[in-house]
């Protein structure tokens, strides 16, 4: 149908250590690929969003997350698709990469990235609230 298009549902996680934000580069095949973005994948049927993002961080990151607490939702329509990101800031947590690591669990480029430094890189179009929220706000 010409106006239906699906909403997918996302659990998004801004790990943040020491001032610094983990960023993951979105394989090229994917949706919005080539592009950085915040860690986190698709809530599945019965999943809570933090049950999603803790699958979803241990895969990609190997992080375990010991806490998260919910930063905002973002709805945005793409052209091919509807994402609802589903943010939440992750201060708490075990294992994931390291300031030296540059691929991630599943091969991706990853990254530490210091918050004045986000701006230089590219992310999809439904990120531009998140940014803003996290320029805005004193993370610590
Ligand atoms: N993870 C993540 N997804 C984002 C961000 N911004 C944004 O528009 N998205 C969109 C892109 C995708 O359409 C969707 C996330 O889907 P995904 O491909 O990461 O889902 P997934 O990890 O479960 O992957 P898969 O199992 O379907 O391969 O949300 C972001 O910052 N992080
Ligand atoms: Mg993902």
């Amino acid at each position: 149908m010409l106006n239906e298009k699906k909403m997918v549902k996302v659990a998004v996680g801004v790990i943040i250590r020491d001032q610094k934000i983990l960023l993951s580069k979105r394989p090229d095949h994917l949706h919005q690929g080539g592009l950085w973005e915040f860690p986190g994948g698709k809530i599945e049927n019965n999943e809570t969003v933090e049950d999603a993002l803790g699958r979803e961080l241990a895969e990609e990151l190997g992080v375990q997350v010991i806490r998260s607490e919910s930063l905002m939702d973002v709805k945005h329509d793409y052209i091919d698709k509807s994402v609802l990101l589903q943010v939440h800031m992750v201060r708490h947590f075990i294992g994931g990469p390291t300031e030296a690591d540059t691929l991630g669990e599943e091969g991706q480029l990853v990254r530490w990235v210091p918050i004045e430094e986000l701006d230089h890189y590219e992310f999809p179009a439904a990120n531009q609230s998140i940014l803003m929220a996290i320029k805005n706000s004193s993370l610590s």
